[in-house]
């Protein structure tokens, strides 16, 4: 895609014909590691992305989705689903939440912001709740971020905090909710020795808690909600520390779906509901797991669920989670302008687009990918750029099941739609993300984990035989990587084992590179993935 100065006309490209129908699929978590038995994609039967990889380097090439070369601050950050289909989607690289935050804080400037004076109105009389995602993952939210702001917001005159914690479990191990509530506890005691009232006020796991996405589960907000807001969950305990470390002897606990708690006082009463004249900071910095929660702190009308009260506060995001819906209207960062997306110069340039996403509708299990392909794709926009030149569609998963249960998921389905749309000849781009190897990779389940990522490369090749039929163009590729290293190991590669000699088990995406294939008869003679993606790992 080339365009000039201001004009949304783009120039034909030098090398790919015009007219040709483009099959686009984004593989989620679908990464290029070295091959052993916590490679799913390795021991997975996939013949169809084994064969476009032996076409290397003229139909198939790495591409690095994780650190700076997509705008996250390190080249120890993983990629994720945002900053991947953001910079797919927008074909450039800016700078993310999570930078713009760390500058923000490193220069102060967050203090001096219209958004940080506006919760800072409510520090004389009320409380600053500060609620969001309580690790190091460093995707939506990191834990040194929140020290900083609890030591600024405490520096520039919060005298009250409470915190709601939402543990991980999904981006760090699994059980490594405990160090970290230890850690915010011992910063918290370090305030309390400055004369500021800081303390856990509720807690509960991020896939079960609060973190739900693009509407799928309300009820997830809900349980958040009456924990947060209303000071109510069915488990109470005196200190966060120990609210974890009890709910952790259940032998099935799991730190992302860990039941709601209120911290309470000796007399048994929450220590931190929220009420009107607080002011409330939702400090991810990640946009699709905070817009449900935003809404239900913001909108006066609201009906996704009865709030019992609305609390008269004045609530910040860390960042804009939604440019569109202008949504919070306050927040201490500004977002990273993502302008000038593919999607918009296609509409711009009469080019006619079908994106398939995946909604699951299921209960306190991991959401969707629903706004993978439009809204993170679109530059952190919701809905249609021109709802006649543009068709979404949304299939809904399975209900009630984790994804270990179902690896396969709807990969069939979403293909499906896709090789209609592509035979239709109605559509120039066909775009899809098929959730499998990220969805099922998350749950650490390695049998399941290969049983998904056969399932993806069978959609895939729907995708494909289908662009053979028009003769049109395929590009494959990945968001980041997930389901390629299920194994936490140490800096030499080797496998990491927990004291009882357990396998270390990792849920979290990766560091490691992505394919790029790019083919089909819609090319033109001597034009491959090489000459079309020069950038290799
Ligand atoms: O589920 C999520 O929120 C993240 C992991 O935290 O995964 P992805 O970036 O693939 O959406
Ligand atoms: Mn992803
Ligand atoms: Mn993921």
């Amino acid at each position: 895609m080339c365009s000039s100065g201001n004009s949304w006309k783009l120039e034909d490209h030098p090398k790919l014909r015009k007219g040709k129908i483009i099959g686009l699929v984004v593989l989620d978590g679908w990464g290029e590691a070295d091959p052993d038995k916590y490679n799913c994609i390795h021991v997975a039967e996939t013949p169809t992305m084994d064969s476009l990889k032996k076409g290397a380097p003229d139909r198939w090439r790495l591409i690095r989705a994780h650190g700076t070369a997509v705008g996250l601050p390190t080249e120890d950050d993983m990629g994720n689903s945002e900053v991947g289909h953001n910079a797919l989607g927008a074909g450039r690289i800016y700078a993310q939440g999570a930078k713009l935050v760390d500058l923000a804080l490193a220069s102060g400037k967050i203090y001096e912001g219209k958004g940080f004076r506006y919760i800072q109105q409510c520090f004389d009389k009320g409380t600053l709740h500060l609620i969001g995602l309580l690790s190091d993952g460093g995707v939506h939210s990191r834990l040194d971020q929140l020290q900083f702001l609890l030591k600024g917001a405490s520096e520039h005159g919060a005298k009250r905090i409470r915190v709601h914690i939402l543990t991980d479990g999904r981006d760090v191990l699994d059980g490594s909710s405990v160090g970290f509530v230890e850690k915010l506890e011992s910063d918290l005691a370090k305030l309390r020795e400055k004369g500021v009232d800081a303390q856990i006020a509720s807690g509960g796991g991020r896939m079960y808690v609060t973190m739900d996405r693009y509407e799928n589960d309300w009820g997830v907000v809900k349980r958040g909600w009456d924990a947060q807001v209303l000071g109510q969950a069915p488990h109470k305990f005196q200190n966060a520390v120990e609210a974890v470390k009890k709910l952790r002897e259940d032998p099935n606990a799991n730190d992302q779906y860990l039941p709601p708690f209120v911290i309470v006082d000796e007399n048994g009463n929450a220590v931190g509901p929220i009420v009107d004249g607080d002011a409330v900071v939702t400090f991810n910095f990640r946009a699709d797991r905070m817009v449900m929660l935003a809404k239900a702190l913001e909108n006066e009308d609201f009906d996704k669920f009865d709030r019992v009260r609305f609390p008269r506060i004045h609530y910040a995001g860390m960042l804009q989670y939604d440019g569109e819906l202008k949504l919070p209207s306050h927040y201490l960062v500004s977002p990273p302008e993502i302008e000038r997306t593919s999607g918009e110069y296609l509409v711009h340039n009469g080019v006619r687009t079908f994106a398939c996403r995946l909604i699951h509708i299921f209960l306190c299990s991991e959401t969707v990918k629903f706004g993978h392909v439009t809204f993170f794709w679109n530059g952190n926009r919701s809905g249609y750029f021109n709802s006649e030149m543009e068709e979404y569609v949304e299939i809904p998963s399975d209900v009630g099941i984790t994804f270990n249960v179902q690896p396969k998921m709807k990969a069939l389905e979403i293909a499906e739609k896709a090789r209609d749309a592509i035979l239709s000849e109605n559509f120039h781009q066909v775009r899809i993300n098929l959730p499998n190897g990220d969805m099922v990779g998350h749950t650490g389940d390695i049998e399941a984990t290969i049983e998904a990522c056969k399932a993806a490369d069978q959609a895939v090749k729907i995708m494909i035989d289908a662009i053979e039929q028009v003769g049109g163009i395929y590009v494959i590729t990945a968001d980041h990587g997930n389901a390629e290293d299920m194994v936490k190991r140490d800096k030499k590669g080797q496998p990491l084992f927990d004291k009882n000699g357990n396998i270390q088990i990792l849920t979290s995406h990766t560091l490691h590179p992505v394919p790029i294939a790019i083919g089909g008869p819609g090319l033109a003679e001597g034009v491959n993935s090489a000459r079309i993606c020069p950038m290799v790992v």
